[in-house]
């Protein structure tokens, strides 16, 4: 007995030395940045610098031309793609779908899209895409449209006024856009704690990758973390709360699969346990409005430093109907997503081993995708691939570029649910304000300084002044 056992033991430590072994000499091959520190790898690169630098430090760590890297982060290694073909790979293989947990999960709404992996992310998307068709979303138009005109009417107040910080108004009207055409649940959200806990999560993520420990749930329960996640995130908690009161008469079992986002998560039928329920609604608030209020109060800054590009929507929009196609405006959102996707660098894990180019990448590996630097690829964009230019995306130039080029909304299976939701609002809020406004800003396009929280943003924030149109 004592000798089989033996035997086996010996037989199973020789194949995880040979694993061990052969994952080392595969990654050997891969580059990475010189000055790494063994078992801590670049982490020395973070200590002393504040929570709101660490995505920044990470960008300027990795090599923004090199097709692929490696960087070790403590104990653990990061493979770094950097070419369409790559990221083709990555979003294309059933092995790729899973996203590490110690980055993406463990302490708030593990059961929402977002984080949640396997079976249950696999479930709930494909519930919860019908909420996201186009006829859906046509639905949700009148919603979109009252609430950008509610946040028009304020901004008329600010008509020759000074320069200011246009970011929390549009994030007030992204919200309760999103939590009354998705929720049902109408909320003055402007000046709100709700607001301020969506718009401010405090790069309270970043804090929790940085803590790999608090992975532990004893060791987060008894934290500060887990007292400013509570803090923080508290009254998005107590909308959860309050959506629920308020639609609590949905909660039958229904053969219409084809509701808004709350008549899919209650409905009987489709069996979402209670914490799924509320995790959920939490992911998609939490998912769905800092991003796009981030994009479009982008989008209104590099307008007002490019009055020639703003000019142009201007005529576009005189030229058309609301009901239109606006193509130029999406070239517009477009460009501004590609110079600062909201997602600057997206984590998955490997479930098998997967060849990228001629690397074997072991299972149980995470994949950093540096969508940024993808995006600004002079070899794929040009020598001017740093600068505002929304003609890049004229059908006939981008048609020459590789479709895995330009991924702000991620791709396959994790792609943004919402991604035709957010270019449908983003499209009528262009339209709707340049009917009114024209914009102006002190800041220059080169003084723009980029944080990373881990969503991207600007340090000095979104400043524009507000004149009445007059072309
Ligand atoms: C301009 C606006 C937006 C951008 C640029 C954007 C971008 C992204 C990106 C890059 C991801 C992948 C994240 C990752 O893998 O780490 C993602 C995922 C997600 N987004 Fe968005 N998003 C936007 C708006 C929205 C909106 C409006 C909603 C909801 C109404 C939403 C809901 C989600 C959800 C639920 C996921 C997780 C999907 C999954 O893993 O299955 N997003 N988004």
């Amino acid at each position: 007995m004592f000798l089989s056992l033996t035997f086996l033991a010996s037989i199973f430590i020789t194949i995880q030395f040979y694993k061990w072994i052969k994952f080392y000499l595969n990654i050997s091959k891969i580059p990475g940045p010189k000055n790494q520190i063994p078992f801590f790898g670049i982490i020395n690169n973070f200590i002393g610098e504040k929570v709101g630098n660490y995505g920044k430090i990470f960008l300027e760590i990795i090599n923004k031309t090199k097709p692929i890297q490696k960087v070790w982060f403590g104990p653990k290694i990061f493979i770094i793609p950097n070419t369409p073909e790559m990221f083709k790979t990555i979003f294309t293989s059933p092995y790729c779908v899973d996203k590490p947990r110690y980055i993406y999960g463990g302490f708030f709404a593990n059961n929402g899209l977002l984080s949640s992996n396997g079976s249950v992310q696999e479930k709930h998307r494909k519930i919860l895409s019908y909420s996201m068709t186009p006829k859906m979303l046509n639905q949700l138009v009148p919603v979109f449209e009252e609430k950008i005109q509610k946040f028009i009417k304020r901004m008329k107040n600010k008509i020759d006024g000074d320069e200011f910080n246009v970011f929390e108004d549009v994030a007030a009207c992204t919200l309760e856009a999103l939590v009354k055409g998705n929720f049902q649940y109408d909320y003055d959200c402007y000046e709100s704690d709700l607001l301020k806990a969506c718009a401010s999560s405090d790069g309270i993520t970043l804090r929790r990758i940085m803590q790999p420990w608090m992975s532990f749930e004893f060791l987060f329960k008894i934290s500060q973390l887990s007292k400013d996640v509570k803090r923080i995130f508290g009254p998005i908690y107590s909308a959860v709360d309050k959506i629920l009161e308020q639609n609590e008469h949905l909660r039958i079992e229904s053969d219409d699969k084809k509701g808004i986002f709350i008549k899919q998560l209650l409905n009987l039928k489709n069996e979402f346990s209670e914490e799924e329920i509320r995790d959920e609604i939490f992911i998609l608030i939490f998912a769905g409005s800092e991003t796009t209020a981030t994009t479009l109060s982008m989008c209104l800054l590099l307008l007002a430093m490019h009055k020639n590009i703003q000019n142009k929507i201007i005529e576009e929009i005189n030229t058309k109907n609301s009901n239109d196609d606006f193509p130029y405006i999406e070239m517009v959102l477009k460009e501004v997503m590609r110079l600062f996707p909201i997602g600057p660098i997206i984590f998955r894990e490997t479930t098998a081993e997967i060849m990228l180019e001629s690397c074997e990448v072991p299972k149980n590996t995470t994949i950093a995708i540096p969508i940024y630097f993808l995006h600004r690829n002079e070899n794929i964009w040009g020598k001017d691939s740093n600068e505002f230019k929304p003609e890049r995306f004229e059908a006939n130039k981008i048609d020459k570029i590789h479709s895995y080029a330009f991924v702000p909304f991620s791709g396959g299976k994790r792609m943004c649910i919402g991604y035709k939701y957010a270019m449908t609002f983003m499209k009528i809020f262009i339209v709707n304000f340049f009917k009114e406004f024209e914009i102006e800003t002190s800041l220059k396009y080169e003084e723009m300084d980029v944080k990373v929280l881990p969503t991207i943003t600007v340090t000095q924030g979104f400043p524009i002044k507000i004149k009445k149109r007059t072309i």
